[in-house]
This record gives C-alpha cells, sequence and structure tokens, in this order.
C-alpha cells in the first residue's frame, strides 16, 4: 500500500470524500516531510541548534520577543559554538575571521528583507532612508552624497549647540541635585540625546529638556513600537502581511499608533516648513543664517545636486525622520551603559575622576568639555566610554546578511547563496579569543593596551563596512562631550530604587539607572555654561 492511502486509511474515516482525505493527509504529511527536510537535507541542515529553531522560525520570533536575546544568544554560542542555527534558513556566528567575510568594505553579502519592516512612514518617495535601503548600488551612491554632512568636522561646526543642550542638563539636574532626591538619570539623558538631534538637524531642541519630561510621549512612542515591529521583522514575509492585517485591527486607534504618526508628521512639518521659507529653489534663505543645521545642509544638496542625484524634498524628510528615530535611543543607551559601569567600578570612577581634576588643572579641560579636549585629555575616560560600549552595544540582535550569488566561505564553513547570516555585537564582544580571557569583565584598559588596535577591528558597535552607522560621529561627540561635564559636575551615587535591567528589543535599553546627585566641590574651577 502507498504511504498515502496507508495514512489516510488508517487516520481518516473510511466514507470521507477522497479529495478531503487528501487534503487532510497532506496537512498531516507536509509538516513532517518539513521537518524531515529542515533537519536531513537542508543546507545547514549540519550546523547546531535548538531543534525547534531548525524547523520553523517562529522560534526565533518568540525568543527575541522575550527581550533577553543578547543573553540567550552567548549562552547559544558557548553551548553550540561558533556557528548556531537560529532559523531554518538562518545561522549566527561568532568568529573573529567571519567579522571581515560578512561586514567588510568589499563585502557583497547585503541587507536581509528583515530591514524592510523599519522603513520610515511613506513618503511618495520611491527613495529609502540609508539605513534601509538595500539597493547597494543606489545606497553606495547616496552615502557619497550625505557623508560629508556626517563627518566629524561637520558635526563639530555644531559643537555650541551640543553644548547648549549640556547647559540646560546641567542646570535642571542641579536643581535635582540641590532637592536630594532620586532621579531616573536614564531618562535624562535620553531627553538630552533627543534634544541634540533637534539642535542638530532642526535648529532647535525639542524641548525635553527644559519640560523635563517627555511631553508628547515620544520616548514611550519607541518603547512600544520597537517589541512590536521587531516580531514582524523576525517572522517570514509571507506572514508579515496577515500579522500586520490583524494588529492593526487592535492597533489602529491605540495611542501607540497615533503617537507615531505624530512623530513623524512633526519631522515632516518641520521639513515642510524649511522648504516653505527656502521658496522655490531659493538658496539665500538657506544659507542667510549664521547657523547651517542638517536641514540647511540637506536643503543645500537637494538644491545643488538633488536634480542629478535624485535627491528630492521626501528624502530629506526620510533623513529627518531616520535622525529622530535612530538617534536618541541608541545613544542614550551607550550614554547610561558608561554611566553605570562608572559607578559600579569605584576603581575606575578614582581614576576617571583624577584624569578630569589632572586636565583641569592643567588647562587643558573647559566646560562643557570639548570634543577636542576629551580626545587629547582624557585617554582613560575614552577607553572606559569604548569599553562600556563594548560590553553593553546598543544594537543586541544580529545585523542580518544575503549570502551572495554563487554562495561563500563564512568562519571556514560553505553557506549557499540566499542563507542569511550574521553576527551579533553583544555576543562577539564577550568573544574571549579576541578580546582575552577577561572579556565578560570591564577593563577599560586593555584600549591602552598594545593590542588596542588589534581588537577595535573587530568592534561592532556601530556595525561594519558600507553599512556602518552613519549617525556615529552624532553619538561620539555627544557621549565624548556630555559625560566628562557630567562628572565634573556631580557626584553620583546609585540608589537602586528599581533592579538596574535591560531589554533587548533590538535596541538593548536599560532602566534602573536611578541616582542621587551631588554638585562637586572639589574641582578647581567652578564650571561656567554658555557661550
Ligand atoms: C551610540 C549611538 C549609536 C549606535 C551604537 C549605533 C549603532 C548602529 C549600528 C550597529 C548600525 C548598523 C546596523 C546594521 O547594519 O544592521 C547603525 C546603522 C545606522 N545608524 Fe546608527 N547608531 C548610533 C547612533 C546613530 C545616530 C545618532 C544616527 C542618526 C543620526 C544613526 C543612524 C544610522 C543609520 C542611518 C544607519 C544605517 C547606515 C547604513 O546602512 O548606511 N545612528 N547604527
Amino acid at each position: 500500500m502507498a504511504p498515502l492511502n496507508l495514512i489516510t486509511s488508517v487516520l481518516l474515516p473510511a466514507n470521507l470524500p477522497t479529495l478531503s482525505s487528501l487534503a487532510i493527509a497532506t496537512l498531516l504529511v507536509a509538516p513532517l516531510a518539513w521537518v524531515i527536510y529542515t533537519r536531513f537535507f537542508h543546507p545547514l541542515a549540519k550546523f547546531p541548534g535548538p531543534f525547534a529553531a531548525s524547523v520553523t522560525r517562529w522560534w526565533y520570533v518568540r525568543e527575541v520577543g522575550k527581550g533577553n536575546f543578547d543573553k540567550t544568544h552567548r549562552k547559544l554560542h558557548a553551548r553550540y559554538g561558533p556557528i548556531v542555527r537560529i532559523a531554518p534558513n538562518e545561522v549566527t556566528i561568532s568568529d573573529a575571521s567571519a567579522v571581515q567575510t560578512i561586514y567588510g568594505i568589499k563585502s557583497k553579502f547585503t541587507k536581509t528583507d528583515w530591514y524592510d519592516v523599519w522603513r520610515g512612514p511613506n513618503r511618495g518617495t520611491k527613495h529609502f532612508d540609508q539605513f534601509t535601503d538595500r539597493d547597494e548600488k543606489h545606497h553606495a551612491a547616496r552615502r557619497r552624497l550625505l557623508s560629508n554632512m556626517y563627518s566629524m568636522t561637520s558635526v563639530l561646526e555644531s559643537e555650541p549647540y551640543i553644548d547648549d543642550c549640556s547647559e540646560v542638563l546641567m542646570r535642571k539636574l542641579s536643581a535635582l541635585a540641590e532637592r536630594g532626591v532620586s532621579i531616573d538619570l536614564g531618562k535624562w539623558l535620553q531627553m538630552y540625546a533627543f534634544d541634540v538631534i533637534g539642535e542638530l538637524y532642526f535648529g532647535s531642541a525639542f524641548g525635553f529638556l527644559e519640560a523635563g519630561d517627555d511631553p508628547d510621549g515620544w520616548i514611550e512612542t519607541l518603547d512600544e513600537s520597537m517589541p512590536a515591529r521587531l516580531d514582524v521583522a523576525n517572522m517570514s514575509t509571507m506572514w508579515r502581511r496577515p500579522y500586520d492585517f490583524l494588529k492593526s485591527l487592535r492597533m489602529a486607534h491605540s495611542d501607540g499608533a497615533k503617537r507615531f504618526a505624530d512623530m513623524a508628521a512633526w519631522v515632516d512639518d518641520r521639513v515642510n516648513e524649511r522648504h516653505r521659507l527656502l521658496g522655490a529653489g531659493d538658496l539665500a534663505s538657506n544659507v542667510n543664517t549664521s547657523r547651517k543645521d542638517m536641514l540647511a545642509k540637506l536643503f543645500e544638496l537637494r538644491d545643488t545636486k538633488g536634480e542629478k542625484e535624485d535627491f528630492n524634498t521626501a528624502d530629506v524628510q526620510q533623513e529627518g525622520w531616520v535622525g529622530t528615530s535612530a538617534g536618541s535611543d541608541t545613544t542614550a543607551i551607550a550614554m547610561r551603559a558608561i554611566v553605570h559601569q562608572l559607578l559600579t567600578h569605584p576603581e575606575a570612577l578614582r581614576r576617571v575622576r583624577a584624569e578630569l581634576e589632572s586636565a583641569m588643572v592643567n588647562g587643558g579641560l573647559s566646560l562643557p568639555v570639548k570634543f577636542s579636549e576629551a580626545q587629547q585629555n582624557l585617554p582613560f575616560f575614552c577607553a572606559c566610554i569604548k569599553e562600556a560600549m563594548r560590553l553593553h552595544p546598543s544594537v543586541g540582535l544580529t545585523m542580518p546578511r544575503l549570502v551572495p550569488a554563487g554562495g561563500s566561505e563564512v568562519a571556514g564553513q560553505f553557506f549557499p547563496e540566499g542563507t542569511t547570516v550574521g553576527i551579533n555585537p553583544a555576543v562577539l564582544h564577550y568573544d574571549p579569543s579576541i578580546f582575552g580571557s577577561d572579556a565578560a569583565e570591564f577593563n577599560p584598559d586593555r584600549w591602552l593596551s598594545p593590542n588596542a588596535s588589534g581588537m577595535d577591528r573587530f568592534l561592532l558597535t556601530f556595525g561594519g563596512g558600507t553599512r556602518t552607522c552613519i549617525g556615529k560621529n552624532i553619538s561620539l561627540a555627544e557621549v565624548h562631550k556630555m559625560l566628562p561635564t557630567l562628572f565634573m559636575t556631580f557626584d553620583m551615587e546609585l540608589t537602586h530604587e528599581r533592579p538596574w535591567e535591560s531589554h533587548d528589543f533590538w535596541f538593548n535599553k536599560q532602566t534602573g539607572l536611578d541616582v542621587k546627585l551631588s554638585k562637586r566641590t572639589v574641582m578647581p574651577s567652578p564650571p561656567v555654561f554658555g557661550r
């Protein structure tokens, strides 16, 4: 008897019509056949990993949805080795040699459709933002167009405006220090990061710090939307539309969805307002101000190269949206990680303070601290920053890439074309073969050792290759300026009002940086703010 007939005769009543029998048998047999295929015949069958992950992507969706995949992921690699199968057609890799292969500047590996989900609201442009653009040729041209305005030199043209935000933050924190209350410093750091983006892109702070709050719920909106979008990004493409549809029935009138749309509309309104001010192609009103914010630079690009490069007002909106949505969470996570490491490592904090004071006495530091001063005169502080960002990279999931045509060897194994591979910075950064046996420890001195440049090549804090974070210099400028200023101005102690926790929904965001501040009295000269 043929196997199908055998199954139907055993499992189904004899009087059922043949077609339905066939359908039911298929429903029973197909999953079994799929499991046999994925376990024994699939090109990734030989790679280890959890059983459920090898047969369905839902395992990954569920595990990531728990919000602690950075830790789970490290455990998976500790158990299964450098290559782990996390979905039927996807492996993650933790191996030094794979970094160049996958993310190197000459790599042919491209972003997967995981990124499509993060596209900003449709602005009627065929162009995607830098982050989600999967057309490498188009992306390269766009990156060439934009890279100058994201260079450190260009970012530092706006250094006084970053200082303005630092001034407001120190003023607000001073008032709280006087009251002697415990505060959620983590939230203040995010409000700071948001306001800096407002200054740099739109020519004025969003007003978070002055309000001392998140009046329009933007921070909450990002917190709410990330896990929901992440589920969709992680599931197979075929399930995304039905899932989105079902979700939209529930979400259509939710505050979160509305606030998200409001946030995007806010960006568009600012861009449109500037567009109106400029008049049709009127460059004068753009350059007529003493200040050139990102919008001014973007409109200048539109007006000078827009036709040739196909860069129009909608593209300006896309860029404004990327800065607003990608620039605050990521930077705030880094700042929280640095502050927390210093407050929990007294010896490192003592050295930071000694370095700050000595630099101040020697005239090598102003308040607010200049970026160049931090780079030249605070080597230990800079090492602490790098080390904290290594141990807690803001991005806590893999950066998935497709193996190019013809397949490729990665970490000594061949992967066929179309396989998804990726490295999670939160895993690779703990690799003892790269960072030494104390890889899991906070040891800033590793960045002052002769091996530092060797390890540097494997830091994926800001991604890698042609897809390296374009906003890196904005964040580095903020972090290297504001944190030394903060530590010069205040003593801080953790109050442990809430547990220190992190929630890895791609951006691995922490909660519980609750501190009591007191104004420092031992600084050689009193802080002077303002321009
Ligand atoms: C500490 C702060 C930040 C960290 C740790 C960070 C991290 C990253 C990482 C890891 C990537 C690569 C992602 C991937 O390949 O999947 C990335 C890409 C990107 N980031 Fe950031 N980021 C930060 C701040 C910013 C800021 C301030 C902006 C914008 C103003 C920004 C905009 C972008 C964009 C547009 C990309 C895509 C670049 C491309 O594909 O060409 N990021 N970032």
